[in-house]
């Protein structure tokens, strides 16, 4: 069957272990050797996608770093995206070779460049060594809440409506495919709620600095950018990502803070920008893949 139209959409990593060695496979039916990745499921971010298929693939479990450049090209069932991210080997699992990846192997990067048969694969590997390592500091814009004029509470107490609250589900899981160890929140309700899922699953405390909240954060941005700045060296400090959520009013000043690129973020959408090992340096700025505030 060929060509009905429809993007076919995948998810992959490159994977780095702690000497700097890339993980790739051999999949015999296509006899190829590739960077591990996979087909989104329905409803499926990519980035959760992506952990999911390098697991599946190689038995490695990952943390999201970078987002690198997606991948366009055609195949016979249509045209194809992947998008890829580097990632960090957090734990290797024993998985048994099958027809669809008989090896799965740790190479330098140049004997990767040298292998991998898809010249995009080879150009992934190359922005995911431009990257460098670091955990994500990502920025977030609290899920849909109740509307100012359905709440007769204080604005702060003002809850998540219900595709909040799914959202929030969510982001629970693709704040878990980037391995989010501290968890920072405006303390109103909408922002909290918004990260909680995912902060009670992990069992995390979730820090509520009051400078991020529509009030503070507009009259002193000074401090908003402190605390962004203490978010990055606590990430840079830690090696484990960190979220920021917010107000749409105060975003501007956070993405600037974290070095990202202005942007209106939607109900429920990040930025994520990755930190190398030393703060003051700039990693690439990212977009958000999730749509989960679409
Ligand atoms: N992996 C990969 N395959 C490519 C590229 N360019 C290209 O023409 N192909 C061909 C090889 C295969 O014959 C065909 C489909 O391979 P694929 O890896 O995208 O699709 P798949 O469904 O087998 O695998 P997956 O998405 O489940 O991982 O596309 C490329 O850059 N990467």
């Amino acid at each position: 069957m060929s060509g009905s139209g429809r993007k076919i959409l995948a998810a992959g990593a490159a994977v780095f272990d702690s000497s700097g060695r890339v993980l790739v496979i051999h999949r015999p039916g296509h006899a190829d050797i590739t960077l591990p990745k996979g087909k989104l499921e329905r409803g499926e971010h990519p980035a959760v996608a992506a952990v999911r298929e390098v697991a599946e693939e190689t038995g490695a479990i990952v943390a999201l770093e970078a987002q690198l450049p997606t991948v366009h090209y055609p195949t016979p069932a249509g045209p194809k995206s992947v998008d890829w991210w580097r990632a960090r080997l957090l734990e290797q699992r024993p998985r048994t070779p099958d027809d669809e990846v008989d090896r799965a192997w740790w190479l330098s990067p140049a004997e990767a460049a040298r292998e991998l048969t898809h010249d995009s694969d080879r150009q992934t590997l190359a922005a995911a060594l431009a990257a460098g390592p670091g955990p994500a500091l990502i920025v977030l814009r609290h899920g849909k809440a109740l509307a100012r004029k359905a709440w007769d509470g204080t604005d702060l107490a003002r809850p998540l409506a219900p595709a909040g609250q799914r959202q929030a589900d969510t982001l629970a899981d693709v704040l878990a495919a980037y391995g989010v160890r501290t968890v920072i929140s405006s303390p109103a309700e909408r922002c909290v709620a918004t990260v909680r899922p995912y902060a009670s699953r992990h069992g995390l405390r979730i820090a509520l600095p009051a400078g991020l909240t529509e009030p503070c954060g507009e009259r002193d941005p000074a401090q908003v950018r402190r605390i962004v700045a203490d978010a990055a060296r606590e990430a840079a400090r830690t090696g484990r990502a960190v979220v920021l959520c917010g107000h749409r009013p105060v975003l501007p000043d956070m993405l600037r803070a974290a070095g990202l690129p202005e942007a209106a973020l939607v109900p429920g959408e990040l930025r994520t920008r990755n930190l190398s090992a030393d703060p003051a340096s700039s990693g690439p700025a990212e977009r958000d893949p999730s749509g989960i505030g679409r």
